[in-house]
């Protein structure tokens, strides 16, 4: 059977706002409303039936199961446009791509909107078992009294909610932990990370005074740019912030790593043929994806770092060398996962002894996140795999030509890799 080439034709996000910021009463829905509705604003898709927009949050309300289909009920799209949730972790975003890229390759649909969102600022608290059995069994008995009964039996602690608290679960460790591991095993030193981080808000700044995010952004409730970048900041400012996970001899800060945020991005993906005859330029295709996992739970240095076996099998897979793109996209969660990533493709010694058959080669500095990456523009879990897949294509699209590489790494040991071709 022949399958149809997955093209790029839009996006839109909107501002991504550190936790408890200008989003800080809002909850996923209203998050991604926006998003969509600016992308549908756009591209003239107002009452337009798509073939499906799937994506999701990492984190959810109970309230918000078939997240995606109620908000896009509330959208500008034609009410029937069908939607499906999607959870991952960091990878949803790319995973929603994926999802709707290979519906459209295999036919069975001609466009799709893949979407990400996280209400950070709303994050849902937990209730301890006893109080929650309690709560079911005051709920059964029939009787004022029986009920009262019920509801004496959780001790007062037990009536606290539980905030989230980004544990994974096999580990009892938060990703900063995990990560503070990697650093120390693969010897990336706070300096290098620091750099990284610099880089990354150096890049951002100098992106929006060249108006490359203009038409990639819509405002939302009053915010109309990221709030994470820091202009003011420097190598020296850096230096001097303390370890944040590791308080005596960690190395990554608040400035190295990145921050809770509150966000959403949609991209609009389509066949050839329905670009066409909606009169959309094609900006890049989806050519290539690989998904991988790793163990972590004895290697906890490898919490992140699923993308260096996700890279490996794609870029057999589509017969190309690491070295042959115009173009890096790597999401920071952490400057040093990034590091330590990009170390064990480039060392031979290390890449063996990882698992890989040999070193993948070593990526141009000059071509990795031009834009700007997670640690300038924010992370909101979920929607970071649009903004990156949006920022790869409209470099492509302005190159006119090339290749670009995507890099996601996600908590429970996962990570996607993707490649865009123009
Ligand atoms: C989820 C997946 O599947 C995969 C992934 O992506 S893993 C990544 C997931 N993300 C995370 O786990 C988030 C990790 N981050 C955190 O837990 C927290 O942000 C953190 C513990 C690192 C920091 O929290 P915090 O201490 O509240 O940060 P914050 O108060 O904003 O900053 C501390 C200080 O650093 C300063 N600072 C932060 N960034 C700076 C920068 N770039 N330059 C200069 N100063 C900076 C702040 O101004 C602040 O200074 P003051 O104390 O003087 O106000």
């Amino acid at each position: 059977m022949e399958t149809k080439r997955v093209a790029i034709v839009g996006y839109n996000r909107i501002p991504f706002a550190r936790m408890n910021t200008a989003y800080a009463d809002k909850g996923n829905q209203d998050l991604l409303l926006p998003a969509l509705n600016g992308l549908i604003d756009r591209y003239n898709l107002k009452g337009k039936l798509l073939g499906e927009v799937a994506g999701g949050a990492t984190i959810k309300h109970i309230s918000e199961s078939n997240l995606i289909r109620e908000t896009v009920m509330n959208t500008d799209l034609d009410p029937a446009t069908p939607a499906c949730d999607l959870q991952q972790a960091c990878d949803t975003g790319i995973e929603a791509a994926i999802y709707i890229g290979n519906k459209i390759a295999l036919g069975q649909i001609e466009s799709g909107i893949a979407c990400g969102v996280e209400a950070m600022s709303n994050i849902p608290f937990e209730s301890s078992p006893r109080l929650r059995t309690a709560l079911l069994k005051a709920n059964k008995e029939k009787s004022v009294f029986g009920k009262i009964k019920q509801l004496l039996t959780p001790k007062l602690k037990d009536w606290m909610p539980i905030p989230y608290k980004g544990q994974e679960p096999k580990t009892g460790l938060v990703m900063g932990g995990h990560t503070e591991i990697t650093a120390k095993y693969y010897g990336i030193s706070r300096e290098e990370q620091d750099e990284l981080a610099f880089k990354s808000h150096q890049n951002m700044a100098k992106a929006y005074d060249e108006g490359f995010f203009d038409d990639m952004i819509s405002p939302a409730y009053g915010l109309n740019k990221d709030n994470n970048l820091r202009r003011d900041t420097s190598l020296e400012k850096l230096a001097t912030l303390k370890p944040a996970f590791d308080k005596q001899n960690g190395t990554l800060t608040a400035g190295n790593s990145t921050p809770f945020t509150d966000g959403a991005s949609a991209v609009l993906l389509a066949s050839e043929e329905w670009a066409k005859a909606n009169d959309l330029p094609i900006l890049a295709y989806i050519t290539f994806s690989e998904i991988a996992g790793i163990e972590y739970v004895e290697n906890k240095q490898n919490l992140l770092l699923a993308p260096v076996f996700a890279a490996e099998r794609m870029l057999k897979k589509a017969g190309m060398s690491l070295e042959d793109f115009d173009f890096y996209e790597i999401h920071e969660a952490f400057a040093a996962q990034v590091l330590a990533t990009l170390k064990i493709w480039e060392n031979d010694d290390l890449a063996k002894k990882f698992g890989l058959e040999k070193a993948l080669g070593k990526i141009d500095r000059d071509k990795l996140n031009v834009k700007g990456g997670s640690l300038a523009v924010a992370h909101p879990f979920a929607a970071t795999g649009g903004r990156i897949i949006a920022t790869l294509a409209k470099l492509l699209d302005e190159k006119g030509s090339g290749k670009g590489f995507i890099s996601i790494c996600a908590a429970r040991g996962q990570g996607i890799t993707m490649i865009l071709e123009k």
